[in-house]
């Protein structure tokens, strides 16, 4: 996945259709609308092909338009440019930009491949999967392709949830970035977002960048955000999330754990408390920014008790692993979101045992947090960042080096320092430095390594 641009809009399909309207309606014709979209392929193209024969296919609707008039510019431009025709243009503008077109033309199922290909058969209008025989034609042409490039969407590729679809090596996205941009696997490539100066609004964005300043000039390691990590069985796992929580701007991390135990970081204070009782006396502490409760938590009886334990408490929270699971559909009911912040940081299992999510991941996050009243940060590939007012966050191009055991620890360190420290957007900044960690420790990451990581990108948040 490539890096896109941050704090771009992303919208549906149906919103993209809208703010169209309101393009026409403000007296732009829909011709001219394919003509920029046809300008800003046939730039990409161009850069791309590096003077290698194109292959232009072409559908029968907007996106088969947004292609035949990219050939056309391509052609003028002097590429070596012919069209693979899907069909007879059925959308008004697109028979008009296939009308203007004059260069080599051949049916689909007979067009020989070249080393550029480039998709227009289907973008956001994808009705249906295509039929067997230009299927197999499509397949042919890809596989003899050296470079695939797809105008709007991969063709196929469902919209909303990044679903199906063909592989492409570069995605040029039309006027706004949609959520199969963000989600799904990785068959759209490279993804180039194209302005087409087409005004949108909408909830919901890529991941914007955090603003990080230092500790003011008359903080204290209290008033720099003091944070309670409620360790338990897995004692790796709270060690993970303190030290992230250190080094990701938390003043004071106090590591609780039911058995005494010690070792680095040595700037950790360790708290050893035996039972849920003596927990409830540690949490009696009215300087305590926030909690973080789950890494390594174990789902026993004790476990259960100390997470009763914090619920209890009057603190904001980061809720995590274990926890995540012991509350289950009961999450809204029990985390107590009108009388404090709330975190919930699951992965898709753990999601799906809190949540019955409806549509794309987007949907179903931004509908988890405004069922339990917590912002979630909803972990995978795509990083989905929702909060209880309806804003989505999503950050899609996190190395895939983060599979890997721990480093959703670090995460739920993170957030939990950021929230203590009261940074005003705690779940953005934390998965911000977390890509922007894993991105400098590189292939072959284990959580330990993204730790010494974090501090350097305090300082430089722009890197
Ligand atoms: N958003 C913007 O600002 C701008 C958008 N623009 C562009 O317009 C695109 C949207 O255009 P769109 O609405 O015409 O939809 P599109 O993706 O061409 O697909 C519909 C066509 O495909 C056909 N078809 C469907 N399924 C099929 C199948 N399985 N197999 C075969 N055919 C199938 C369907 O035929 P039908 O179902 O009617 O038989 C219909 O003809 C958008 O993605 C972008 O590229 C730019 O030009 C300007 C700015
Ligand atoms: N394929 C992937 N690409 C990018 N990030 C990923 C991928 N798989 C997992 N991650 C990230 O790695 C972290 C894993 O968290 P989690 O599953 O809770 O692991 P653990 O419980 O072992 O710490 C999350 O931040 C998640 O978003
Ligand atoms: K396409």
């Amino acid at each position: 996945m490539s890096r896109l641009p941050a704090g771009a809009p992303i919208v549906t399909a149906a919103q993209m259709r809208a703010a169209e309207e309101a393009v026409f309606a403000g007296g732009a014709t829909p011709l001219a609308l394919m003509e920029r979209a046809g300008v800003a392929v046939a730039r990409q193209v161009a850069r791309l092909a590096a003077g290698r024969p194109i292959l232009v296919l072409a559908g029968t609707g907007g996106n088969g338009g947004d292609g035949y008039a990219a050939a056309r510019l391509l052609r003028e431009a002097g590429c070596d440019v012919r069209v693979a025709s899907l069909g007879p243009p059925t959308h008004p503008a697109a028979m008009t930009m296939a009308a203007r077109w004059t260069g080599p033309t051949w049916p689909l199922a007979s067009a020989a491949s070249a080393p550029v290909v480039v998709d227009a058969l289907l973008g956001i209008g994808a009705a249906r999967p295509f039929a067997a025989e230009p299927a197999a034609a499509l397949d042919r042409l890809l596989a003899l392709a050296d470079l695939r490039i797809a105008v709007d969407l991969p063709s196929g590729r469902d919209p909303g949830t990044g679903e199906g679809g063909i592989q492409a090596d570069v995605t040029i996205a039309l006027g706004a970035l949609k959520p199969a941009h963000v989600l799904g696997d990785d068959r759209a490539g490279h993804v180039l977002l194209a302005d087409l100066s087409i005004p949108l609004a909408s909830d919901w964005s890529t991941l914007s960048r955090p603003t990080l300043r230092p500790p003011r000039r008359e903080a204290t390691k209290f008033t720099r955000g003091k944070l309670v990590v409620v360790g338990g069985a897995m004692a790796g796992a709270g060690v993970l999330a303190a030290s992230a929580a250190l080094h990701g701007g938390a003043g004071y991390v106090i590591l609780a754990e039911p058995e005494r135990r010690d070792g680095a970081p040595h700037a950790l204070v360790r708290r050893h408390v035996a039972d849920a009782s003596a927990l409830a006396t540690l949490l009696a502490d009215d300087g305590i920014g926030a909690v973080l409760v789950g890494p390594g938590l174990g789902r026993d009886e004790a476990a259960q008790a100390q997470l009763a334990v914090v619920l209890a408490s009057p603190h904001d929270l980061v809720i995590d692993g274990d926890a995540l699971t012991l509350l289950g559909r009961e999450v809204g009911a029990r985390i107590g979101t009108d009388r404090r912040r709330v975190f919930l940081t699951p992965h898709g299992g753990e999601f799906s045992r809190m949540f019955t999510g409806h549509g794309s991941k987007i949907a179903a996050t931004a509908g988890a947090a405004a069922a339990s009243g917590a912002t979630v940060i909803h972990k995978g590939p795509a990083t989905v960042i929702a909060d209880p007012s309806g804003r989505v966050q999503v950050a899609a191009d996190a190395s895939s080096w983060l599979a890997s055991a721990g480093t959703g620890d670090v995460l739920a360190g993170l957030v939990a320092a950021r929230l203590a420290a009261g940074d005003e957007h705690p779940a953005e900044t934390a998965v911000w430095l977390h890509g922007r960690a894993a991105a400098r420790v590189g292939a072959g990451l284990i959580a330990d390594a993204m730790i010494p990581a974090l501090s350097p990108l305090l300082d430089r948040p722009s890197t």
